[in-house]
């Protein structure tokens, strides 16, 4: 699909590098010669999927340990990373926390468990860089993975509500405020995509999947190198007039979800053929 030197040494740091969809876009840049920082809490994690990511796609993974809800580690994360390669050009906001619960039921500590990683994590990490690329006189790259609630807002899941949105609007803020030294902010909105931490946080039921793939007009979960090919185009140097946008990659999710009459798309035909004796007799 690309030029196989799209990337081609981009030094890539990407949170939560170690799992999911986060390293399924490590994966892919590395097919597309980046070299990528793969940064998570749990260092054995890191270190076994950055042996395993050589060792499939060749290249090099340097992994650094970093809870990104604490600021003093986000700076020494990036300090490790800068120091190692000498530079960085991209950074791949992606880590998150998220649970379902009925909002009432929450604790205090759980609300700023997500806030903390979604949205302090990602504010602090691109502060954290910001800063050294324009005190490098250089520009870079962000790219923060939202999600489509991030401006319709979704119950049972507040907290990663309202972190995603705040996310979404430092995205575009910064893509005004930070052009004009050469840094590019954009973000990409998915939809279900299977990965073990949302299914087993978000559907961890089979009835609870079964119904939010029922969601999708595409009727089909999103495949990772779907996601993975769409963040290596926004990071190519071919994308550089794209700033402060996000992109849906949802199977039409969100907008079945704001139409009023989506659900029609259930009913069988013998059923039309009756409505429509129905409607047309209404009618005239
Ligand atoms: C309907 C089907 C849907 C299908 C899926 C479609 C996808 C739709 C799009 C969704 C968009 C966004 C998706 C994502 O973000 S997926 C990413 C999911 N991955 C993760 O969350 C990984 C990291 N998460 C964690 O580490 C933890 O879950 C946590 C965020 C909680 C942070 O862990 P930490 O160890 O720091 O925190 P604690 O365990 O100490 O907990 C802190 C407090 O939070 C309370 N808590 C924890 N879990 C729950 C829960 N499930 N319900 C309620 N409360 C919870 C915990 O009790 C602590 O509070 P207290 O000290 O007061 O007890
Ligand atoms: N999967 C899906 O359907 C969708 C996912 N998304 C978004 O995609 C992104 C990836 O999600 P997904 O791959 O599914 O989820 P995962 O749970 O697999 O990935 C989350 C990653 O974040 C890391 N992480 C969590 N907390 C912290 C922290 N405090 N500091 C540093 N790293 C942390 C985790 O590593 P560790 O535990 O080692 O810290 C893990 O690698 C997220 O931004 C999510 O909101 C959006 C819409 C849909």
């Amino acid at each position: 699909m690309f030029r196989s030197d799209l990337l081609k040494d981009k030094v890539i740091i990407i949170t939560g590098g170690g799992s999911g969809l986060g390293r399924s876009m490590g994966e892919r840049f590395l097919e597309l010669g980046a070299k990528l920082a793969i940064t998570s809490r749990n260092a054995e994690k890191l270190t076994n999927a950055a042996n395993e990511m050589m060792a499939e796609k060749g290249g090099e993974v340097f992994t650094v340990s970093c809870d990104v809800r604490d600021p003093e580690a986000v700076e020494q994360m990036i300090d490790s990373v800068w120091n190692h390669f000498g530079t960085v050009d991209i950074l791949v906001n992606n880590a998150a926390g998220n649970f379902i619960s009925p909002t009432e039921k929450l604790s205090h500590r759980a609300v700023d468990a997500v806030l903390g990683i979604v949205l302090h994590g990602t504010f602090y990490c691109t502060l954290a860089l910001g800063k050294k690329w324009i005190e490098a006189g250089r520009g870079g790259q962000c790219l923060n993975i939202v999600t489509t609630y991030a401006w319709t807002g979704s119950g049972f899941v507040v907290p990663s509500a309202a972190a995603k949105a705040g996310v979404l609007g430092m995205t575009r803020s910064l893509a005004v405020e930070w052009a004009r030294y050469g840094i590019r902010m954009n973000a990409i909105a998915p939809g279900p995509f299977p990965t073990q931490g949302a299914w087993e946080r978000l559907a961890p039921t089979p009835e609870l999947a079964e119904q939010a793939l029922n969601r999708v007009p595409l009727r089909r979960v999103g495949e990772h190198s779907e996601l993975a090919n769409l963040a290596a185009y926004m990071l190519a140097d071919e994308a550089g007039y794209i700033n402060g946008e996000c992109i849906t990659i949802d199977g039409g999710e969100w907008l079945y979800g704001a139409g009023q009459f989506s659900g029609l798309d259930r009913l069988p035909n013998e059923m039309w053929d009756m409505l429509s004796k129905m409607t047309k007799k209404s009618g005239s």
